[in-house]
């Protein structure tokens, strides 16, 4: 064996052990975002830091045209290792003995381009350099101008619930179901019994669900209901989780993450609402054409954190006009009074609950244009919105919120609020069928209208946080802004 024969082989097994350490440190951070490697040193020079930056699959030139989470877009320690077991093997058998100078004319390029992202672009030092690197916030300035070049921020911020951990979710499930769901349906308070409309199904308890948040509320059972429904595949959840019950709002959405990584595209949303509008009675059916979200208002949004661009329409700052997606508010309009459900319409309003409100609250609410007050919704519609799930969303009004010169009302219970849903839920059953068939023939998930998105800044900190291209899509033919929207105008 020759001196060069040998510093051959010793190349190609450093290479392999290099490209193996490296994906396993990949598999670490996957479970533990707080593993520290062996080659975290400081601030700069860093590995697994960087380990999921977009330079780290595809060495970043796929980057825009395929997904990131494309099967095609291999993980580079991948394509390190194939390749350094092909070149061991070549250089031990010398058989085609001839690859070796493009193979290592290529691994140079390679290795050049790689310095000069971590360099000069990212400028990080990655001591595990095939990785790719991580952009720091402060070596670029967004155009929202957020972060100045001085601005050193040392940590990125975290999500409470990872693109892994979502996708882990979707595994579970979809090892478990035959289906291929498109409609997700959520029941409200009392309203669980929607779920038995769901024919051929299959029952996941949430307990189950890696990450799922579990119900703890009475009337909410807390499990998914998979099968069909009026011709659709559909994921029912029977029951929710609330922001009172002490779940962050990212954790209270992580089924509409889970359902959009199962292929939803088209959402029903229910609760359980106190009417305020007074020509309102107990038992009426709202649909909701807008929300006014407290929490969101004092910012307790499930959007707040590094942006999960995978999703759907992955924008920073989402538009929310037509959240209640109009084409699916005219079905239900058209298809109510044939089953004979008289439909309400009007404005949701997110209060934090659990307690109900006090009568100076409701007279506010009331003269500030809401119709109808709840406990949840609106952070679930907002995460449907930014995954690109078209949603129609109804408020069973369950009790007249107290009239503020009442002592003291019994409707306004939650007992009391069970009772009614259950007792009434029985009457939409034909109308919420028929409404979920019609997503048959409803085109793709519509792109919010898009010409105000700022560009991200959060890109810079973290892969999974990797901003999409601003869309500037102008192809909304069916958006509408409140303004044009007379066939649904406020009915208060
Ligand atoms: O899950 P929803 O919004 O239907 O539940 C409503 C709000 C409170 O959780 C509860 C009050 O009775 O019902
Ligand atoms: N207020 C808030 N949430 C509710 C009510 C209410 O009156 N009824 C059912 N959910």
């Amino acid at each position: 064996m020759n001196y060069l024969h040998t510093l051959r082989i010793l190349t190609a097994l450093t290479g392999l052990s290099v490209s193996l350490y490296t994906a396993y440190i990949y598999r670490q951070k996957l479970y533990n975002p707080d593993y520290k490697a062996l080659c975290d040193i400081s601030e700069t020079i860093s590995c697994s830091d960087a380990i999921r930056s977009r330079y780290s699959k595809g060495f970043g030139l796929l980057d825009g045209i395929l997904d990131s989470d494309s099967i095609l877009n291999i993980p580079n320690f991948i394509l390190g290792i194939i390749f350094f077991i092909l070149y061991s093997l070549v250089t031990v058998t010398e058989y085609f003995t001839f690859l070796l100078l493009p193979a290592a004319t290529i691994s140079v390029c390679i290795s050049i381009y790689l310095f000069y992202i971590l360099n000069l672009v990212m400028k990080i030092h990655c001591l595990l350099m095939s990785q790719g690197v991580k952009r720091r916030r402060s070596t670029r300035l967004s155009s929202s101008g957020y972060y100045s070049k001085r601005t050193k921020p040392t940590q990125c911020p975290t999500n409470i619930l990872s693109v892994e951990n979502f996708q882990e979710m979707a595994d579970y499930v979809k090892e478990k179901i035959s289906v291929k769901p498109e409609v997700g349906i959520i029941c409200g308070s009392g309203l669980g019994t929607l779920s038995d409309l769901v024919k051929d199904s299959i029952d996941i308890l949430y307990e189950e669900v890696p990450h799922m948040p579990v119900s703890t509320v009475e009337g909410h059972e807390g499990k998914f209901v998979i099968g069909s429904l009026g011709g659709m595949d559909v994921i029912c959840m029977k029951g929710r989780v609330h922001h009172y019950e002490g779940y962050h709002s990212q954790q209270l959405t992580a089924p509409i993450r889970l359902m959009s990584r199962l292929g939803v595209k088209y959402l029903v949303v229910t609760n359980a609402a106190g009417g305020v509008n007074k020509s309102f009675s107990p038992g009426d059916l709202m649909l909701i054409k807008d929300h006014i979200n407290f929490l969101g208002l004092a910012g307790i949004n499930p959007l707040i954190g590094p942006n999960l661009s995978t999703f759907g329409t992955g924008e920073r700052f989402l538009q929310m006009v037509n959240c209640y997606d109009k084409e699916m508010r005219e079905t239900a309009l058209e298809l109510a009074p044939k089953h004979g459900v008289s439909l309400q319409q009007g404005v949701y309003a997110l209060i934090g609950g659990p307690s109900f409100e006090t009568p100076a609250e409701i007279k506010f609410l009331n003269l500030i244009g809401v119709d109808a007050v709840g406990m949840s919704t609106a952070p679930e519609v907002i995460v449907a919105r930014h995954c690109g799930i078209r949603t129609v969303a109804f408020s069973l009004i369950t009790n007249m919120s107290v009239h503020p010169d009442s002592v003291h009302d019994e409707s306004t219970s939650h007992s009391a609020v069970l009772a009614l849903g259950s007792e009434v839920t029985g009457k939409f059953s034909g109308f919420i069928t028929e409404l979920v068939s019609s997503f048959k023939s409803k085109g793709m998930p519509l792109q919010p209208e898009a010409d105000v998105f700022h560009d991200t800044l959060m890109e810079s900190c973290n892969n999974d946080v990797m901003s999409k291209t601003v869309n500037n899509n102008t192809e909304l033919s069916s958006t509408t802004t409140p303004a044009d929207d007379n066939s649904m105008q406020d009915n208060h």
